[in-house]
């Protein structure tokens, strides 16, 4: 059942209450509510995704940012970026971040997950471990082209009868595409080309795969939570309500108080209190799961003193160790008649009018059809970031026409997906309304900077390739004229944002251990009660875009808990 509002629910306790209905939150509302005698709840303070045409058209994803369905967050000055902000979208809708993002998929690599093992101590966290859990997320589909894909992917390493849809791009652009492949097989070395980008090992030039299916987007809300899981009737979704803290009941034993109580706020400021007989899972994601956690006593005693909350949990590490990819890209003028939907009003009315009618064309694809990821040389002389030799240190996304200009262009968007970096998030009130304090500390670690230089000299052999005379004029003048170090840090400088993918904010750590957030098993360390499933507790970021790690995460996580609660037939 889904309620609109606070008023519409009258039940006060749950087996489980969730909160967040985005990625993780969607997969465990499904998974828990399969288990018929599970009363579960979830608490989504953004409004329902059905019927949001910006998140069914593939091409539209970024007109969700600074709107209803995102939390507009901005980070604190940056400084590599000398004191400017950097704007931070997160989900605000059933669904989350899946809901809004932009939708490529790319698992990360064997040594991110086989680090987490290591540094967790639970050997479920490893790739080989995961593997099953990844498939369980996918169910493969064709693109809606009719294209024979056969050579664009590996068919072995897929699900196909899993929840979230995925696919090969539905349209390709040409020449664009082919040039693509010929300057990978041109250059070899970093550019070779790979099969498939989610086996474990992406490095080389790869075909993009998306959360679409059907030419449309796949979200965890239209994926986990479809209208014939909403109707269970032990699963309660209650939209436009924001929790703002746990508590905990007068429950107390030797191993920890228990944390049962959760308290939100639906329109006209009205409150509640729910209780969960079984356990409150936190699925607010990287910012919003730390974020209630801080105003209901947790975290480093002296700093949640200094803002007025009063400590109740003394875990120092939350909030510490935010990791995410910070981005920019690099413009190039091109020599093509390749049509540019996004700026000739005409062109778009009728691809939408073709997507309306066979969810096929331009805007049933997300901006970009190739990914190419890469490593720098063995001989840098920073300590290497990455997790192991399959992950890369950079994301190089090539896009042909990504702006709304009349002008042919590729972009070439960069993601430094090893980062050292490491930032907070912390909070500077008492009060849960106000906005936490989100500071990235993007490119504060000089082997993230020399990644980004990698990167743009790479994106620059790269087009130079022979396969490109005549096709790619120039590059534009704001990075053309930047070649030594210091210039190219200018132009990184002026120009960097984020690719949306905050996380360790809660981090995994082994049990016993007095750092981390959550244990291996994700249970908050030293209470009972409350679980954290979402990307907060990935103990170092993946190299790769972040939301189907989040998915295996939460199909793990929903296993625990089936487990815990003796269910061991479901
Ligand atoms: C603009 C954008 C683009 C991205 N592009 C990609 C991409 O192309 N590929 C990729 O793999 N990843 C991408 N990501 C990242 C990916 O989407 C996230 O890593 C992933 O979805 C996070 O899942 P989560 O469950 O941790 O959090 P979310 O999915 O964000 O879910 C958290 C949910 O909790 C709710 N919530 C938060 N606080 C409260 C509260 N106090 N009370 C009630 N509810 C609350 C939120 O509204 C939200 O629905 C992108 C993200 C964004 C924002």
């Amino acid at each position: 059942t889904v309620y609109q509002q606070l008023s519409d629910l009258s039940e006060k306790k749950f087996d489980f209450v969730i909160v967040g209905g985005g990625t993780a939150g969607a997969v465990l509302a499904n998974r828990l509510s399969e288990v018929k005698k599970f009363q579960v709840l979830v608490i989504e303070a953004g409004p329902s995704d059905e019927g949001v045409l910006d998140s069914q058209v593939p091409l539209f994803a970024l007109n969700l940012q600074n709107s209803p369905y995102d939390w507009n967050f901005t980070t604190t000055p940056q400084k590599f970026a000398n004191g400017r902000r950097v704007p931070y979208a997160r989900g605000h809708i059933l669904g989350g971040s899946s809901s809004i993002n932009l939708m490529v998929y790319a698992r990360g690599t064997v040594d991110d997950y086989d680090r987490w093992a290591r540094v967790t101590g639970d050997p479920g966290w490893s790739w080989d471990e995961m593997f099953p859990y990844l498939i369980k997320v996918e169910r493969f589909v064709p693109p809606t082209d009719g294209r024979n894909i056969t050579g664009e992917f590996n068919p072995v390493i897929h699900g196909y009868d899993g929840m979230t849809r995925i696919s090969l791009p539905n349209r390709l652009e040409l020449p664009f595409d082919t040039n693509v492949r010929a300057a990978a097989d041109e250059l070899g070395g970093n550019f070779e080309y790979k099969l498939d980008l989610n086996g474990g090992n992406p490095l080389g030039t790869t075909w993009s795969q998306a959360t679409i299916g059907g030419g449309q987007r796949s979200s965890a809300a239209t994926s986990y939570l479809t209208r014939e899981v909403l109707e269970r009737r032990n699963l309660h979704v209650l939209l436009n309500t924001r929790t703002t803290r746990v508590q905990r009941s007068s429950n107390f034993r030797s191993d920890g108080p228990e944390f049962d109580y959760v308290e939100v706020f639906g329109n006209g400021n009205k409150s509640r209190i729910f209780q969960a007989t079984k356990e409150v899972i936190l699925s607010a994601g990287s910012i919003g799961s730390p974020h209630i956690l801080f105003h209901s006593g947790f975290g480093d005693a002296k700093e949640l003193q200094s803002v007025g909350i009063n400590p109740l949990v003394n875990l120092p590490s939350l909030g510490k160790n935010l990791t995410d990819h910070p981005s920019f890209q690099v413009d190039f003028a091109a020599n093509t008649t390749e049509l540019n939907v996004l700026a000739n009003s005409t062109l778009l009315a009728e691809a939408l009018e073709q997507w309306n009618n066979s969810r096929t064309g331009p805007l049933s694809n997300i901006a970009n059809n190739n990914l190419i990821w890469g490593r720098l040389p063995t001989n840098s002389s920073f300590d290497d970031p990455s997790a192991g030799a399959s992950s890369p240190h950079w994301e190089f996304i090539p896009v042909l026409n990504l702006r709304p200009i009349p002008d042919p262009h590729v972009v070439a968007i960069v993601s430094i997906v090893s980062p050292a970096s490491r930032g907070t998030l912390t909070i500077n009130s008492s009060d849960p309304f106000d906005s936490p304090i989100i500071d990235p500390a993007f490119f504060t670690a000089p082997a993230d900077v020399a990644a980004a230089r990698d990167a743009i000299r790479n994106i620059r052999k790269f087009f130079a390739a022979k396969t490109w005379e005549g096709y790619i004029i120039s590059e534009a003048v704001a990075s053309a004229h930047a070649e030594s170090d210091d210039e190219l840090d200018t132009f990184i400088s002026g120009n960097f944002a984020t690719t949306w993918h905050p996380v360790s904010t809660a981090m995994m750590s082994p049990k016993g251990a007095d750092y981390g957030v959550v244990d291996p098993d994700l249970k908050v360390k030293g209470i009972r009660g409350l679980r954290i499933v979402d990307a907060s507790v990935m103990p170092f970021i993946t190299a790769g875009n972040t939301q189907a790690a989040v998915y295996a995460i939460a199909e793990r996580a929903a296993d625990f808990i089936k487990h815990d609660w003796a269910c061991r037939k479901c």
